[in-house]
Order: structure tokens, then sequence, then C-alpha cells
């Protein structure tokens, strides 16, 4: 679905140049949730905003479903980091929904009936009157994933989505990703600076290395898809690959480790 190769981004020019992504590689497969680990700053930000179009890469190919990336592509929906800045405060939540529908010329009653659905897949039921500022912080992310998911895009691109959100919170919102995944049979690919996170979420894990980026390995996910926060945490697979993934990105192969 989503074809990554040697993909290479540098900022600036002359002097000033600074490559940020040196050389990725990777898939997405239909179906499947990819989860993009790396050390802060090692440009996962960059790679989502070429994967979605919103800035050319100055190397390499974007592919999506076998054409290359141009301009933001129909079928590609994201979900922020930051849930205040991407829902509009002054729309309840159900207009919220229903926003990006708008270009897609349904049917009042088909539009009526995925913004419904889509709140009810996210838990969020009775609450489409509210505005975003009466909702707490996941409640405002469940709205933006509720978004994403009526416009039934092809694949979901979540940028760190969780990252402001608190532990208990984010464990749900976790569990929540799974649950639509599955629901509405959703590609994702979701990027993290959490090996937990992306461990427990993934059936693919691409670990970056420190800038200039480079893709360290990809690793499958040796866990059944049924998850739970707590056996799937304490499954002897989950330990030792998330010790991998660790390794990896605090002790790349070469670099010493302080004794
Ligand atoms: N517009 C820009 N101009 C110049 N350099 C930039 C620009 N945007 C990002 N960079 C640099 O590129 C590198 C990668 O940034 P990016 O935000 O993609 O990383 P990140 O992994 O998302 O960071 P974080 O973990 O902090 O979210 C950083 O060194 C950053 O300073």
């Amino acid at each position: 679905m989503l074809n990554i190769s040697h993909l290479t981004h540098t900022y600036g020019t002359g002097a000033k140049a600074h490559l940020a992504l040196k050389d990725i590689t990777f898939e997405v497969r239909s179906g499947e949730l990819v989860s993009i680990v790396g050390p802060s700053g090692c440009g996962k930000t960059t790679l989502l905003r070429t994967m979605a179009g919103l800035m050319p890469p100055t190397g390499g190919r974007v592919e999506f479903l076998g054409e290359p990336i141009v301009g933001v592509p129909e079928g590609l929906a994201m979900v922020f980091q930051d849930y205040r800045g991407s829902l509009f405060p002054w729309l309840s939540v159900e207009a919220n929904v229903r926003f990006p529908l708008k270009h897609l010329g349904l049917s009042s009653s088909e539009t009526a009936s995925r913004v419904l659905e889509s709140l009810a897949a996210v838990g969020l039921t009775g609450f489409e009157n509210r505005y975003p500022s009466q909702l707490s912080g996941g409640m405002q992310q469940r709205v933006a994933i509720a978004r994403a998911l009526a416009y039934r895009p092809k694949i979901l691109l979540m940028d760190e989505p969780f990252a402001s959100i608190d532990a208990q919170t984010r464990e749900d919102l976790e569990d929540l990703v799974l649950q639509v995944k599955r629901r509405f049979d959703m590609t994702i690919l979701f990027v993290t600076h959490d090996i937990d996170e992306s461990v427990y979420l993934a059936d693919r894990v691409v670990v970056l290395s420190k800038p200039p980026t480079e893709v360290l390995t990809t690793i499958d996910i040796p866990l059944p898809a049924e998850r739970d926060q707590i056996t799937t945490k304490e499954n002897p697979d989950f330990i030792r690959v998330r010790g991998e993934v660790a390794r990896l990105i605090r002790h790349p192969a070469g670099e010493e480790v302080a004794a």
C-alpha cells in the first residue's frame, strides 16, 4: 500500500544543509499496523510529512497504491499529536467529525451514519453536541480519531498521537487503535518515540537510527493479534523484542556502552 524507497531529505542548502533522512526503505502492506520508532530528533515527523504528501522529499521515492505521491493523496488521513490544534474549537464534536466528509459528495443520511458510527467506535456516543473545550485531552484525541475513521481512509498515519496524554488514558487509546483497526480493517502507520507502544501495537516495527537517519532494522512482531495491556506486556516475546529495540536505539552497533 505504501512503499518508501531510499528516501532522503536534506533541509537547507550549502553550508547550512542538514541531512535529516539519509536512507529510508520500508513498506506498509494492506491491513498491517507498522510502527516507526527512533530516538528524539531522528526525523520521524519529516518522514511522515513526506509520506503524507505535505512536503516533497529531496531524494528517493514514496509510492501510495503504486503511484508516486504528489500532494496529499486521497485515501490518506492523519492524526497528529496536537489534538488541540487539529480540532476546530468553534464546532461541536459532531460537526468536527462531519467536516472532512463535505467534499466526498455523500448523501446526508450516509454522512450522518458515518459520523455516528465513528463516534460510537471511539466510545463518544452521546457527546455529539459538546465542544472540544468541554472534553478531556483523551476525549479530544478520540474525536480526532473518529474524524479520520469517518473519512474511511485506505491508510491512517498517526504522528505520536498519544505523546501528550496521561499514561492510563494512553493505554486505553492504544487499545482503541487496535479495536478500530480490526473493526474497519485499517492499514495504519504509527509513529512514536515510545518503545513499548511501538511493540505493543505493531505487526511490524521499523527502527530508525540517530541522525543522519537510516533504518536500523525492521522487526516482525511475534505476538498474537489479540493484545492486552497486562498479559501481552508479560509475554516473553514482548519483553525480548522491546529489549532488542531499546538496545538498538540506545546503543547501536559500534557505539560504546558506558560501564
Ligand atoms: N524546517 C526545518 N528546517 C531545518 N531543519 C529542520 C526542519 N524541520 C526539522 N529539521 C531538523 O531535522 C531533524 C529531524 O526533525 P524531525 O522533527 O523530523 O524529527 P523527530 O524525530 O520528529 O523529532 P522529535 O522526536 O523531537 O519529535 C532535526 O534535527 C530538526 O532540527
